[in-house]
């Protein structure tokens, strides 16, 4: 299988949370042309589960694989550039996907002892397509319910060849939000009539940043990034609405209350200063990955010995994955892999080096092997 050319073809067709409509069908593609002796495929709206049966089976192992874009101008002058105006393969699910299928490939034409379950899932970049897989999987798929469950994601920063995790949390908890603010709005020339949802939308969101830094233990981690704000309709109309989009990222539950407590502290001080309305939306929520120790230890001795290879032990990161929802409940592991890219996720420019789809899939496969 040409797992560059494959790589390609998805970056080509970036789709957002659970509008993976031609992607889940180039995967189907790709799954059918294999041989299918071993192979059982069951779809789940855009995302697919393919398992395939092992030698000697006594248990299921998954490899998880999401498969969404972003909602971002792709940048890069590649050939093979994004054909979806305003959507991009920004955080390295093409690259991911490839991998999945080379996997795919490896476990029909060289059979591991165990069973394994590829899940080729939606919506990672919210709203969040693992919880509902999950549900689906337990409550209609019992009999696909593994024993153990992997997934890796591309590291920009790091170079191609090494790979890196931890025992317990790898990923942040994460709540998205969401707010609108609603006032009088009027003539440019006339702000004394008005409440002017651009200034306390800018306001606003100033103060939201002084929550990390006042409200939280230094002793901890938080953040809060507001990563679109909007107001307004054109340059001479004191704008009656403002939304801010953002992110809430810590690596507690305790932490990620008091966050929602003072941004909904801020939030009234905003509406009585301003003299508007506010609603608050948390949108979709994460839970943190937390790797299973004793498979994470497992994982890093055998990349530490594999050819090619350097295993690196991971620090914790701030970003956010629905592959929570799966360690949740199945002891899992995810793993950073380096792809070498100057410009880092959610980039308009980041350029994952493609060499790492030459050993990845067999890496895994071989890992696999030995469980
Ligand atoms: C790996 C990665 O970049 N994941 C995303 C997940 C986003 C979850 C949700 N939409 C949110 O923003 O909270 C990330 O931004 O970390």
């Amino acid at each position: 299988m040409n797992l560059i050319q494959i790589r390609r073809d998805l970056h080509r067709i970036p789709e957002i949370g659970f509008r993976e409509f031609k992607t889940q069908q180039y995967l189907l593609e790709q799954i059918r042309s294999l041989p299918q002796d071993r192979m059982e495929i069951a779809e789940w709206q855009t995302g697919i589960a393919v398992k395939v049966s092992g030698l000697d089976a006594n248990k299921l192992i998954a490899w998880r694989t999401d498969i969404d874009g972003l909602p971002i101008e792709e940048n890069t002058g590649l050939a093979f550039s994004s054909e979806h105006t305003g959507y991009m393969h920004a955080c390295g699910h093409d690259v991911h996907m490839a991998n999945a299928v080379g996997l795919l490939d490896r476990l029909i034409e060289n059979p591991i002892k165990q069973d394994v379950l590829l899940l080729f899932q939606p919506a990672e970049e919210g709203p969040g397509g693992a919880l509902p897989f999950r549900n689906w999987l337990k409550s209609e798929r019992p009999d696909l319910w593994p024993d153990e469950i992997y997934a890796m994601h591309v590291a920009p920063e790091l170079p191609v060849g090494t790979v890196s995790t931890k025992p317990g949390m790898l990923f942040a908890n994460t709540s998205e939000l969401f707010i609108d603010l609603h006032g009088k709005g009027g003539h440019a020339a006339f702000p004394h009539f008005t409440d002017d949802m651009a200034v306390a939308g800018a306001s606003l969101l100033m103060q939201l940043q002084t929550i990390v830094s006042r409200s939280i233990d230094p002793m901890d981690s938080a953040v809060l990034t507001v990563g679109k704000f909007t107001a307004g309709t054109v340059q001479n109309i004191i704008a009656e609405n403002a939304r801010l989009e953002g992110t809430i990222r810590t690596l507690n539950n305790t932490s990620m209350m008091k966050m929602k407590e003072r941004i909904e502290a801020i939030c009234k001080a905003v509406e009585t200063g301003y003299n508007c309305r506010i609603s608050i939306d948390y949108g979709a929520s994460y839970r943190e990955v937390d790797n299973d120790a004793q498979l994470a230890e497992h994982f890093l001795e055998f990349a530490s010995s594999a050819d090619g290879i350097t295993a690196v032990r991971a620090d914790a990161a701030m970003t956010g994955e629905d592959f929570g929802y799966f360690t949740e409940q199945i002891p899992g592991l995810m793993f950073w892999a380096g792809v070498n890219s100057e410009f880092g996720l959610h980039h308009s420019k980041i350029n994952p080096d493609e060499k790492i789809l030459d050993f990845m899939p067999g890496f895994i496969h071989r890992y696999f092997s030995e469980l």
